[in-house]
């Protein structure tokens, strides 16, 4: 086997660095076939990975060291060539590390790379698919891609001017909960409606909508407890802010991983959803913004190969 590693050194704040040093260290040591880039600026990921098929010596498979969003760009990039597909795998070294909770990947770098280097199949994962026809875009999520109170919270932290420290100091959950309880009292509803299955249904006043890949979201917030990430299928819950009681009722549900039992929640399983948004709200794809804007989704699922063993359960 031949892996190209592509680490993004400045996820996490630094631990992409911190991490591929672990394994380079290890690498070297080995007899093991190895190649590795570094991403330099966002959106580069996407440009190294969407490369991989036309490098010479040719390579078996893409280890990605970084977040979600590194992760993310990779994937989007192997998904845009033709070539044929060229196994992932991935070492977390980011703040929310959603993926790995989700595929079962270990969040110590040695152990992590172990679950590849024993790999001896391909695990097949499924992979959200979404066309915007609203802002004409498409693209891809692993994890997550969520519209109103989550996305609202995403949008606060990230361009909030203490994240940097607040990570630096291992308090990043403390500026997301400080930024839900902002955001709680300040998104007003939207309305939303949801094709599945040949039924239409309309929620005039929904708060939040997250399709999801697998169970987590927001470093390990267990979203959709019935999703598993190698099954051809997404999950839509809606939240709805029917009175300020019942809406901090559910999402307490939503902090505690219980929110698909709240009287307040509306689950849709399917391998296809169509869903309308207005007027404009936040929304995340896998922890990066699209923008503030109206939605009209469609999303689809496809599958793509993972050279790794999931950790056992
Ligand atoms: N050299 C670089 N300098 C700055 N940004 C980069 C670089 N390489 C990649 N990026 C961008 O950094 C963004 C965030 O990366 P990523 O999500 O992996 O880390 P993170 O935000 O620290 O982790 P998490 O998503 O878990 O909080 C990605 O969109 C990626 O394109």
């Amino acid at each position: 086997m031949r892996y190209l590693f592509l680490i993004n050194p400045h996820s996490g704040s630094g631990k992409g660095m911190a991490v591929w040093q672990k394994i380079h260290h290890y690498l070297a040591s080995q007899q093991i076939d190895y190649r590795y880039v570094f991403s330099m600026y966002p959106g580069h990921p996407r440009e190294l990975a969407a490369q991989c098929g036309q490098r010479r010596p040719a390579i078996d498979c893409l280890v990605v060291i970084g977040g979600d969003g590194t992760l993310h760009e990779a994937f989007s990039g192997l998904l845009m060539t033709e070539a044929p597909s060229c196994p992932i795998a991935y070492i977390p070294a980011g703040t929310g590390n959603d993926f790995a909770r989700g595929y079962r990947i270990s969040t110590k770098p040695l152990v992590a790379l172990q679950q590849i280097l024993n790999n001896r199949q391909p695990h097949s994962i499924n992979v959200g698919c979404y066309r915007d026809q609203n802002a004409e875009e498409a693209g891809i999520f692993l994890n997550n891609f969520g519209i109103g109170f989550d996305a609202a919270i995403v949008h606060a932290t990230n361009h909030s001017r203490a994240k940097e420290w607040l990570n630096h100091h291992h308090l990043g959950t403390f500026s997301y909960i400080f930024k839900a309880v902002h955001v709680l009292f300040t998104q007003p509803a939207f309305e939303l409606r949801v094709a599945c299955q040949g039924k239409e249904k309309v929620f005039p006043r929904a708060f939040l909508a997250i399709a999801s890949n697998h169970p987590y979201i927001g470093g390990g917030i267990c979203v959709a407890p019935d999703q598993r990430i190698d099954v051809r299928q997404l999950e839509l819950v809606v939240v709805e802010k029917r009175g300020w009681l019942s809406l901090l009722g559910a999402m307490l549900a939503f902090a505690s991983g219980r929110i698909t039992s709240s009287s307040s929640a509306h689950v849709f399983r399917d391998s296809q959803l169509s869903y309308r948004i207005r007027p404009a709200q936040y929304g995340q794809i896998d922890g990066e913004e699209p923008g503030r804007r109206v939605f009209s989704l469609e999303l689809t699922c496809r599958d793509y190969p993972v050279w790794q063993e999931p950790l056992a359960k």
